[in-house]
């Protein structure tokens, strides 16, 4: 019989455990936690609360979030920064031994940034192609298991350019092919903002666009699909439109990936993208309640939209812990839910403010 590994896709030693790997991230009922905010990013969330930027507090909100009980049920694994896959707890214990513990899978952030591209509106590509092989070496050895890098489209007149699209998808391709050969799951994410006056069908077609244009590349590359997730945008209108509904989302996004993207992936873990944590829980619940061909799991792997309620509820204060980790874990269940298409909508979501916009103009770094 022809093995899984073998056709114009990577059969080296890894083949076998990037699959196995990639599917018990898509488990029924869980995601990913995304907790790779780099030192730039975190210390933005940490000043909304009045927080320092060190490393003693960085700690601190990674350490609650793993340690939340129960958090198990609902992820299966989380991206971390290189500093907090380095780092150990409060009572000494290395934080990739806390998640395996809990059968949660470490990940790592291994772009190192955007650059723009000359001569486009603003456009731009990811760094960190270099050293990346001998960094996803050193990050297996360390227990990571799977990787993300997050390429940044635009909409505008021009934009995404052919250019920015060639540029992007092909990095991602590359770095795909480095990480499996190193034994680490791609999450490839080519996001498109969603800053803009433009209309969902405008964001749908851009999407289509682009995904097309990834599998492409990833094709080029010999990229065992099996053993990768994609994480993608939802398709949606822009943050200065007139919004589009759960349904008209939940629909167009469905499309655009069944238009793009290949039944072997493994499957897709959408961003959040500024949506508030109520709205990333609904849509993708309303996704996964849709009739029609869905051969990839839909599932989560959000950074705003599943530590928003609970930043605000640890507002850096030790006393606070327990209320903090009770908000993750009630964005970690609803979207847990929302990946079987049952979760049912938060009433009191307003007063809680899981209903706030998450969204911050030109989400770069
Ligand atoms: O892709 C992601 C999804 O975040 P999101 O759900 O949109 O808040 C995250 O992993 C972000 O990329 C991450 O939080 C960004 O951190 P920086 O790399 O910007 O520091």
């Amino acid at each position: 019989m022809t093995s899984l590994t073998s056709g114009n896709a990577y059969g080296g030693k890894y083949a076998s455990e990037l699959i196995e790997t990639a599917a018990r991230i898509i488990a029924p009922g869980k995601g990913i936690l995304a907790a790779d905010e780099s030192t730039g990013t975190i210390g933005k969330r940490l000043s909304s609360i009045g927080v320092p930027n060190e490393e003693a507090n960085r700690r601190t909100l990674r350490e609650l979030l793993f340690t939340s009980p129960g958090v198990e049920n609902h992820i299966s694994g989380v991206i971390l920064f290189e500093e907090t896959l380095y780092q150990s707890g409060s009572d000494g214990k290395p934080f990739v031994d806390v998640l395996k513990s809990k059968g949660i899978i470490p990940g790592i952030k291994v772009d190192k940034g955007v650059m723009p591209l000359p001569d486009t509106d603003g456009e731009t590509t990811t760094q960190g192609l270099d050293d990346l092989g001998k960094r996803c070496a050193k990050y297996y050895e360390a227990g990571a298991r799977f990787a993300k890098w997050r390429a940044v489209l635009k909409i505008s007149a021009t934009a995404p350019s052919p250019l920015a699209i060639h540029e992007n998808a092909y990095g991602l391709a590359r770095y795909a092919s480095i990480c499996q050969e190193n034994g680490l799951v791609p999450i490839v994410e080519p996001e498109i903002l969603t800053d803009g006056t433009h209309s969902i069908e405008v964001c749908a077609a851009a999407t289509e666009r682009v995904l097309a244009a990834v599998y492409k590349a990833l094709s080029d590359h010999k990229v065992l699909l099996e053993g990768t997730l994609l994480k993608p945008n939802m398709v949606s209108a822009g943050i200065d439109a007139k919004p589009a509904s759960t349904q008209e989302i939940a629909t167009a996004t469905v499309r655009a990936l069944q238009r793009t993207v290949p039944p072997a992936v493994a499957g897709v873990v959408f961003l959040s993208g500024g949506q508030s944590e109520e709205d990333a829980s609904v849509n993708l619940d309303a996704m996964n309640k849709l009739p029609g061909r869905k051969p990839w799991a839909l599932s989560f792997s959000y950074g705003r939209a599943l530590q928003a309620s609970a930043l605000k509820a640890w507002g850096g204060k030790p006393d606070s812990i327990k209320a903090a980790q009770e908000a993750f874990m009630t964005r970690a269940k609803a979207n847990g839910a929302a990946t079987i298409g049952q979760y049912k909508a938060d009433a009191n979501g307003r007063q809680l403010g899981h209903t706030d916009s998450l969204h911050e103009k030109d989400y770069k770094y």
